[in-house]
């Protein structure tokens, strides 16, 4: 079953109550507005029952919370028509590394292989002040309570499905306390709460490999690869590669409409070259990365930069919205492109040439960007990493024809609609 597994952090009292003075300084300046989303893609999916690999040398912590799974497709439900919209829950550990900083996405804090395991769902009639706890090794280390969270299931389904529609099956992860609990290599830790099946996974320092993974492929994208384009958001070009990922709601083809959300006054195209997995990648070298690469493909990583908000920056609510990832189906196999790191890169609107770049600017190259990723995550084959946009965005407005063109991979072209026109043409 493909599935998408949504979380969302800093919805517990106590963490808010935590990071209260941190929020009105750099680089937060304001609490958040909404929710601060991030994704748990395939790699990190388990069962009960899972041997879950801990890192070496780094501590890891539980994150036992409470999934929430849809029933059927959800798209701008109310909090209030929500609960039609829910399958059933189950316990999960929103496994981390220690929460340092809540301001770019933390890809490798929470997406290493095995951090999501998710238990067997179970109907509840009433999830309002539900006890989750957390035994380690036999012994209850920490027990909080959905009534301190910020937002509820209903909340978050309205917030989420206001910008992704959400298919059956998805998962929205809500939420853990500041106080996390370190576990070990050898230990056994059990997640349980009332009416629910509970959560159990040993922990090792090594496991299993994952054999059929059963999420969406997973799209990378980067941020502020080409330093040109960091200078024009008058950011430095980053020293560790920025990686966010991208919701698969958010993907359509060539051809088709991109909706700009009314009321926005800055939403932008970029063009990217995009990498496809061909086989399974785990702790590849940067000589051997190639190998692993299917071939490659384009898209327009579309950003409404009036959504930005400073936690897990870009969020999802700018970067995964419905439609706002044309992606060309046409992936031109590696043997047809002898240097993906010079490719010119073009964008168009209206047959005007208003962006133009050269994959040999960016600051991480793709040989690079699949070692360090493979690092802490194994790659499957089909997923795809977008590798950032050079210089050159500007606005689209509903009636602009945009064209992507990548030399020797393809052109993509969509049109932008608004959201009103949008919503015509489903009724
Ligand atoms: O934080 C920002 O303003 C920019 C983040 C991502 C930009 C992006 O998608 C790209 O550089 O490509
Ligand atoms: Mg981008």
């Amino acid at each position: 079953m493909k599935r998408s597994v949504f979380a969302v952090a800093l919805n517990h009292r106590s963490q808010t109550e935590a990071w209260h003075d941190r929020f009105h300084q750099s680089p937060y300046q304001t609490p958040p507005k909404t929710p601060v989303w991030f994704i748990k893609p395939r790699n990190t999916h388990r069962r009960d029952g899972d041997t879950i690999a801990l890192p070496s040398r780094q501590q890891t912590f539980s994150g036992g919370t409470l999934a929430v799974i849809i029933g059927q497709t959800a798209r701008k439900v109310a909090a209030a028509d929500a609960a039609a919209f829910i399958q059933g829950y189950a316990l999960a550990n929103d496994l981390s590394l220690a929460e340092e900083s809540f301001y770019r996405p933390a890809i490798k804090a929470k997406c290493r292989d095995g951090f999501c395991p998710i238990g067997e769902p179970a109907p509840l009639k009433d999830i309002s002040a539900l006890e989750i706890i957390t035994e380690v090794n036999g012994v209850g280390k920490q027990r909080w309570s959905t009534a301190d969270l910020h937002r509820n299931a209903a909340e978050l389904i309205a917030a989420l499905s206001d910008f992704a529609t959400l298919q059956a099956g998805d998962v929205i992860l809500l939420g853990t306390p500041q106080q996390r609990i370190e576990v070990n290599p050898g230990d056994e830790v059990v997640i349980r709460a009332a009416g629910l099946p509970p959560l159990h996974n040993h922990f090792s320092t090594q496991a299993e490999a994952q054999t059929q993974p059963e999420g969406h492929a997973t799209l990378f994208a980067l941020g502020l690869n080409y330093a040109d384009h960091a200078a024009e958001l008058e950011f430095k070009a980053p020293e560790e590669p920025l990686v966010f990922i991208k919701a698969p709601n958010s993907l359509t083809g060539d051809h088709c409409v991109s909706v700009r959300p009314d009321n926005v006054d800055y939403m932008h195209y970029e063009a990217e070259l995009v990498v496809v997995i061909g086989k399974t990648a785990r702790n590849v070298s940067r000589g051997q990365a190639l190998e692993y690469v299917e071939g490659y493909t384009l898209c327009n990583d579309y950003a409404v930069r009036d959504y930005l908000e400073n936690y897990y920056r870009p969020n999802l609510r700018v970067k995964s919205r419905d439609t706002l990832t044309p992606l060309l189906p046409a992936v031109v196999p590696r043997s047809a492109i002898p240097d993906a790191q010079n490719l010119q890169l073009k964008t168009f609107i209206n047959g005007e040439l208003r962006q133009s770049g050269n994959t040999r600017d960016m600051v991480f190259d793709v040989p690079f960007l699949i070692a360090y990723l493979s690092e802490f995550m194994t790659l499957q084959p089909g997923d795809m990493i977008a590798t950032g946009t050079p210089k050159g965005l500007a606005d689209v407005n509903p009636g602009d024809e945009v064209v992507v063109e990548i030399e020797g991979v393809g052109r993509l072209t969509n049109r932008i609609v608004s959201e009103q026109q949008f919503e015509e043409s489903l009724k």
